[in-house]
């Protein structure tokens, strides 16, 4: 396959996945978005630039997640490698449980996509299969691609997607604390096994998940209950573990966004609750923190790719 556009613009989501009860599998995208220009050149080396979150840390080399990813994609349709000049805007923070490794890897497989002179052979269900063997999950990915809500399940190793209905009046709010959670020390904590009951639970409160999403929001609030991973992941969780319970005990659908340590509040009547536009004083310092607070109305696109220039 060759390469038809040797420059090409990526924007790609912030996600936030489980949403409580769907561990693995439900997710939602935010509204806040990383944003990539990708050129094809010569040589075969990599030169990076990248601005906003983890400019001081990320690796400007074959090791960066974006730059596997492009390669991973590029092999995959059968065209050949070339040296990549990225400059990288960065505004998902790393490592606080708003999917920014799968934004990372889902805006190289979509740079790769913009690239290619046939991109059906990396649309959506190819990305999502892709992403997910980086990723390990689908549930960051799925809403990454897709936009909006998703439910993402796995067929043997396979995974898919499908689109959720979300109600108009439905917002979210992230909450974001300071300190940072690998997800992979977050995954580390989960037990092997769980009790029956506990999976029962869980599978109840999905489903009534879906149908609060799509316009029960009077429901959030019971539908995001879950026994499967918030719990025991509450050593390593800390600051975020109290906020949650603060804001539930309010009456406000909170939950653990993603493997943490951030806060996603849905509802229909955040301003209310001053998460609408700001922080409320009220929460700064819970946990020892400052939270920053990111505001999103309505449904958020998946990751988009182009050609500049043509
Ligand atoms: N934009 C990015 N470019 C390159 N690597 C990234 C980017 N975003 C995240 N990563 C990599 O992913 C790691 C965070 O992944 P992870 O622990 O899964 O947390 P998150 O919840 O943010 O996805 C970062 O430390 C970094 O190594
Ligand atoms: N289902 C995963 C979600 C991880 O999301 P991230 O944004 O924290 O990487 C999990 O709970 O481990």
């Amino acid at each position: 396959m060759r390469i038809a556009s040797d420059h090409v613009r990526v924007s790609v989501p912030a996600t936030s996945g489980n949403l409580g009860p769907g561990f693995d599998s439900l997710g939602m995208a935010l509204g806040l978005r990383d944003e990539l220009e990708v050129r094809a050149i010569a040589s075969t080396s990599i030169e990076m630039e990248i601005e906003g979150e983890g400019a001081e840390t990320l690796p400007r080399d074959e090791s960066h997640l974006v730059v596997q990813a492009i390669r991973a994609a590029l092999d995959h349709v059968g065209a050949s490698q070339t040296g990549l000049a990225i400059r990288a805007i960065n505004r998902i923070p790393h490592g606080r449980g708003l999917g920014s490794s799968a934004a990372a890897v889902v805006a190289g497989i979509t740079a790769a996509r913009a690239m290619i002179a046939e991109p059906e052979a990396l649309d959506r269900a190819e990305a999502l299969r892709l992403a997910t063997v980086f990723e390990g999950h689908p549930d960051n990915a799925a809403p990454a691609i897709y936009g909006g809500a998703t439910v993402a399940w796995t067929e043997g190793r396979r995974p898919h997607a499908a689109a959720l209905e979300v109600g108009e009046s439905i917002e979210t709010a992230v909450l974001v604390p300071a300190v940072t959670l690998p997800t992979k020390e977050a995954r580390a904590v989960l037990p092997p096994d769980v009790p029956h009951s506990h999976a029962a639970f869980n599978a109840g409160r999905a489903a009534l998940l879906v149908h609060a999403l799509a316009g029960r929001p009077e429901l959030l609030l019971d539908a995001t209950e879950d026994k499967l991973h918030q719990n025991y992941r509450a050593d390593v969780l800390g600051p975020a573990m109290v906020l949650m319970r603060h804001l539930r005990e309010q009456g406000l659908a909170a939950v653990i966004s993603g493997a943490g340590p951030s806060v996603l509040v849905m509802g229909d009547s955040l301003e209310a609750a001053g998460l609408g536009s700001g922080m409320p004083e009220s929460i700064q310092g819970i946990g020892d923190q400052q939270w920053r607070a990111f505001h999103t109305v309505g449904r958020v696109a998946g990751a988009t790719g182009e050609p500049v220039g043509v």
